[in-house]
């Protein structure tokens, strides 16, 4: 199990939107009864898509009466944010048939939030998928080539959604995983490494081998995994083999929007099929976890992200620089930094080549942190 620093901050306790009800409305003081009908009739549903004011969700999760459901926020809620992952209540006609729209007048608690701002000068921050347990990274082991720091971002804007991170490395018939291991690793990160089938060769579209296919599907069970990654690293071939009929193409133009899939940057939540091709076993498991695709997402704008709280994504830093003078910034520049005597005290060759991929990581971070404050 991958480690992490406490979510600093945490999902929590930031002001999210869902608190609104606690709060006192801008016109004084009503009694909170008045604020908050009961609704007594809700039930529950999972926020699987959003897409311009309407959001699907799945009603009774796995029971016998589990149903797609298509609603809208009701008035109270105009103000509040539903993003893919909320569990809301609803009210209304829940039944699902065609026509009908229910109405979500609740938003449970978030256990963790993952936000983005567009760039880091960008103060703007939006909620991407709400209660996900995983970041996992998709990256390609060349063609396109990795870069270390859009994975270090993207671990700190785990880290600091309280979420576990996963780096998946694909095609490594193109590359060897090694370094990227040995980068990572250390940092409590997850790798898992995904190929080809053999025959796939010459064939029209990319097979995966199965069996790197299930070593990603034994990582996501059970949870609720949110994937990112650059175009071409081969995350819809992944989404795709991992759950069969997902349809995630690439470059694929939407024939009633007329758009290309990408400039939707809505997050969807999947099924992770319990089994490879989605067999279910004859026990009615079918399923066992949730992939929240995320197109359009390139990278995470850390923004959001206050600096004292980057540190602790990077566990051999935050050692380090304990001996760091009071108020020290860590930057290049910053005198004694105790990271720069860290790195100069490293035993050998290769631990020094680590640390100081990590210090450069790092600063690089804490450099486009600053700049934008
Ligand atoms: N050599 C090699 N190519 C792969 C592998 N996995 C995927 N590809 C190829 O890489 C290209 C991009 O794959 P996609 O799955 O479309 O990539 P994507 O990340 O979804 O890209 P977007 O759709 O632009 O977001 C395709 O031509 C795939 O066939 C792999 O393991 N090895
Ligand atoms: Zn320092």
């Amino acid at each position: 199990m991958a480690r992490r620093p406490a979510p600093a901050g945490g999902a929590r306790g930031r002001g999210d939107e869902h608190e609104a009800w606690g709060r006192p409305s801008k016109r004084g003081s009503r009694p909170r009864t008045k604020q908050r009908p009961e609704h007594t009739d809700a039930v529950v549903g999972l926020v699987t898509g959003v897409d311009r004011g309407r959001y699907t969700l799945l009603l009774d999760e796995g029971g016998s009466d589990e149903r797609p459901v298509l609603a809208m926020k009701a008035r109270e809620l105009t103000r509040t944010r539903v993003v893919v992952g909320d569990r809301v209540d609803v009210v209304g006609d829940t039944s699902g048939d065609p026509g009908t729209l229910a109405r979500i007048v609740r938003i449970a608690e978030r256990t963790s939030v993952l936000r983005r701002t567009a760039d880091d000068t960008d103060p703007y921050e939006r909620i991407v998928v709400a209660n996900a347990d995983q970041l996992v990274i998709v990256t390609a082991l060349a063609n396109p080539e990795p870069r270390t720091g859009m994975i270090d971002r993207a671990v700190v804007a785990a880290y600091d959604a309280g979420m576990d991170v996963l780096l998946c490395l694909t095609k490594a018939d193109l590359g060897s995983p090694e370094d990227l291991r040995g980068l990572y690793e250390p940092l409590g990160v997850d790798v898992v490494v995904t190929r080809p089938a053999d025959e796939a060769a010459g064939s029209g579209t990319l097979a995966l081998a199965p069996q790197s296919v299930e070593e990603v599907r034994d990582r996501l069970r059970g949870r609720v995994s949110v994937l990112l990654g650059h175009s071409g690293v081969g995350k819809s071939t992944l989404v795709n083999a991992l759950v069969p009929g997902a349809g995630r193409a690439t470059g694929h133009v939407n024939d009633v929007t007329g758009r290309g899939r990408h400039t939707s940057t809505s997050a969807v939540a999947l099924r992770l099929p319990a089994r490879p091709g989605g067999d279910d076993g004859g026990d009615g498991a079918a399923y066992d976890g949730w992939v929240v695709d995320t197109p359009g997402v390139r990278s995470l704008g850390l923004a959001h992200v206050e600096v004292a709280h980057l540190l602790q994504a990077f566990e051999d830093l935050d050692e380090a620089a304990q001996e760091c003078p009071r108020g020290c910034t860590h930057l290049a520049d910053a005198p004694d930094c105790a990271l720069d005597d860290w790195l100069a005290a490293a035993p050998d060759e290769a631990a020094r080549a680590t640390r100081e991929a990590r210090l450069d990581s790092f600063r690089r971070l804490l450099a486009s942190r600053t700049a934008s404050v």
